[in-house]
């Protein structure tokens, strides 16, 4: 914070430019101010707080070197941008993040120019700045500089290394900065993890490399533009000193570092250094997550997103217990440790997400048995597939938009040898605050038209628990698709019991319409039920459970019973369970009129739940609206 003396700056920083115009001695009072904003807005509107802490005077240091927007600055991830997001002209904007209709909680070229590239999954960064540098040489606008900073966690991800092996080859002035905390959300894991706290471990002999080299460029006794002379001084200084090699000098990008990536001032220089230099560079910085925030700093994962805290005392604020359901996660990692006592081929499979599915259960209990691969989604499915391959059972669990990441592997390496495979997406259908790069929407409508897949979504924890237990018993590929947030009974643990493979099941008998519904969406028609049913209407539930196989005699008794349908889910409409019982009737014979309910076709913004649910018309008002409308044609 300001000292009393001190005049408070932030509030006159509008955009980069303003802040470029400051004298260097006042960046560390930025720093403190944008920090001290940053824990103030959060502890009451709750985001992801330790990543945005650690990178506070990397970001001050990147706009104060750069000239952005004209240089690009991509966040990879982007979660670790909300320094960004106020010195780019949204500082009073802050106070909406993640809430409906205020900023995204990452970077996203529609909100600003300053956003050069859409975050939210991992490992993009790279790729993207590298595609923008090679561009900017193409188009002549060889004084543009495009700048990747990118985690160590997210670097674990394949496609950085893709990126990283191209950048090495086709011509680019990429900058990359590796910003190291040695944490993801969970603890960073895997050789890179390790690699990179050798780096620093060798500290003096990077300083040392780097003092030389600034040294002969003084002196101008190696230039700019000879990439080679510089690589050839690397390589016999390395030699005079150690046989150490450099991960990314071995992919002919140059390294500089580590730095402290908390000493603005140091990083101001060090980025003036190094920004016109040809050919692709990696600054690699160490820093803090949560730094400057005690609690954050010192229980990272429970800190990387903490929801409201009381900034004073740095507690969490957690609603008061009372007795509620679990979350479908815990009810998922629980039951996982049950099966897995009882069978020790059952094995557990996580990219970088142990905490957030509850993995770490079983962690916890087989720490020979449960893996965190990193941000690997592809990897985490074909890992997978090669343990069941040699007669284990894997329980793969992945967010459901992440998962996008590994279609090819769910198709090649996993449905076409019919593996047994428990594949579980966690966070299936609108997450809320993360907003479109994180709903987990599209996964219904992708996975339907793979081959030998079975896929499956329960209503409620007990089903959660049955359809684990049918998919272990199972012998293929088993997807269960669940949802953020709670379930319903507080009393979830059921004794667990098959479920048959491709049979629903009715929970309401009525003549005016039916409805079916998949996962835990059928809640909401149950209450919808209700309203209507005190209207007088009478309709018939159905749970379908199994996408795939549908239930076809289910659908039989459906086509020729009932003149209206509407089917319920929370994902996309076009390709889910909608178009597969549109499919069904047509296919059969059977004209009814049905009414589709889901999310509509475009990226659907962030907001509390409840607030996109009744945009999307999948909240029980709207589906009790369709119900009636239906009934009287209108809908
Ligand atoms: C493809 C993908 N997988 C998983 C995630 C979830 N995720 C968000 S941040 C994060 C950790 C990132 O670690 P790092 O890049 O080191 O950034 P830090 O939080 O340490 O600053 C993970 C796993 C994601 N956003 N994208
Ligand atoms: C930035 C990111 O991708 C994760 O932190 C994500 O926000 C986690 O989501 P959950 O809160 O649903 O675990
Ligand atoms: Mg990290």
């Amino acid at each position: 914070m300001a000292s009393s003396n001190e005049e408070y700056i932030l509030n006159k920083i509008d955009s980069p430019a303003d802040l470029r115009l400051l004298p260097s001695g006042k960046l560390e009072q930025v720093c403190a101010e944008l920090r001290q904003y940053i824990i103030d807005v959060l502890s009451e509107n709750p985001g992801h707080l330790g990543a945005s802490l650690g990178t506070v005077e990397l970001t001050v240091a990147l706009h104060y070197v750069f000239n952005t927007p004209i240089d690009r600055l991509l966040w990879d991830v982007g979660h670790q941008a909300y320094g960004h997001k106020i010195l780019t002209g949204r500082r009073d904007a802050f106070h909406s993040l993640r809430k409906y209709k205020g900023i995204s909680g990452f970077p996203n070229p529609n909100e600003s120019e300053y956003d050069a590239f859409i975050a939210g999954h991992a490992s993009n960064s790279i790729s993207a700045a590298l595609g923008m540098s090679v561009a900017s040489l193409i188009k002549g606008e060889d004084q543009r500089h495009v700048v990747a900073v990118i985690g160590d966690g997210a670097m674990t991800g394949g496609l950085a290394f893709e990126a990283l092996n191209n950048a090495s080859t086709d011509p680019n002035n990429l900058l990359i900065v590796l910003n190291d905390n040695n944490m993801a959300i969970d603890h960073s894991v895997g050789g890179l993890s390790e690699y990179l706290v050798n780096i620093t471990t060798s500290q003096t002999y990077n300083k040392m490399r780097y003092d030389v080299y600034r040294g002969l460029r003084k002196l101008n006794l190696i230039s700019e533009d000879s990439r080679g002379s510089i690589l050839r001084f690397n390589n016999s200084l390395k030699a005079l000193i150690t046989q150490q090699h450099n991960l990314f000098e071995g992919f002919s990008i140059r390294y500089f570092g580590p730095v402290d990536g908390h000493d603005v001032n140091y990083m101001v220089k060090v980025l003036n250094d190094i920004k016109d230099m040809k050919g692709p560079k990696l600054l690699h910085i160490r820093t803090v997550k949560g730094k400057g925030f005690k609690p954050a700093e010192e229980s990272a994962t429970e800190w990387h997103a903490p929801g409201k805290f009381n900034k004073e005392t740095g507690k969490r604020i957690i609603a008061p217990s009372t007795i509620e359901p679990p979350l479908f996660q815990d009810v998922f990692g629980h039951t996982l440790v049950e099966l897995a006592s009882k069978d020790e081929r059952i094995v557990g499979v996580t990219p970088a997400m142990p905490t957030g599915c509850s993995m770490t259960y079983m962690m916890k209990e087989f720490p020979n048995r449960a893996f965190d691969v990193g941000i690997a989604e592809a990897h985490s499915v074909t890992f997978s597939a090669g343990m069941a391959k040699e007669g284990l059972i894997p329980f793969c669990n992945v967010y459901s938009s992440f998962m996008q990441r590994a279609y090819d592997q769910l198709i090649h390496d996993l449905a076409l040898q019919k593996l047994h495979v428990v594949l579980c997406l966690d966070r299936g259908g609108l997450v809320g605050e993360d907003g479109a790069t994180h709903h987990g929407v599209f996964d219904l409508a992708y996975m339907r038209p793979i081959p030998n897949l079975v896929i499956a979504s329960p209503m409620n924890e007990h089903y959660l628990r049955n359809l684990m237990f049918t998919g272990y018993k199972y012998d293929g590929p088993f997807v269960i698709r669940y949802p953020r947030g709670k379930g319903v009974l507080v009393d979830w643990k059921n004794e667990m019991t098959l479920m048959p493979v491709g049979k629903g099941r009715k929970l309401t008998d009525g003549t005016d319409v039916a409805i079916l519904s998949i996962g835990a969406s059928g809640n909401d028609v149950s209450k919808a039920i209700e309203l209507v049913s005190a209207e007088g209407l009478s309709v018939a539930h159905y749970d379908m459970i199994y996408l795939k196989p549908i239930d076809e005699d289910l659908l039989h008794e459906v086509g020729k019973n009932f003149s209206k349908i509407i089917t319920v889910e929370n994902g996309v409409i076009q390709g889910g369970l909608g178009s597969a019982v549109l499919e069904f009737m047509s296919d059969n014979g059977y004209y009814p009129r049905i009414k589709r309910i889901g999310i509509p076709d475009k990226f659907i913004e962030h907001g509390s739940v409840p607030e996109l649910n009744k945009l999307c018309g999948i909240d029980v008002e709207s589906i009790a609206a369709c119900i009636r409308n239906l009934v009287s044609f209108e809908c």
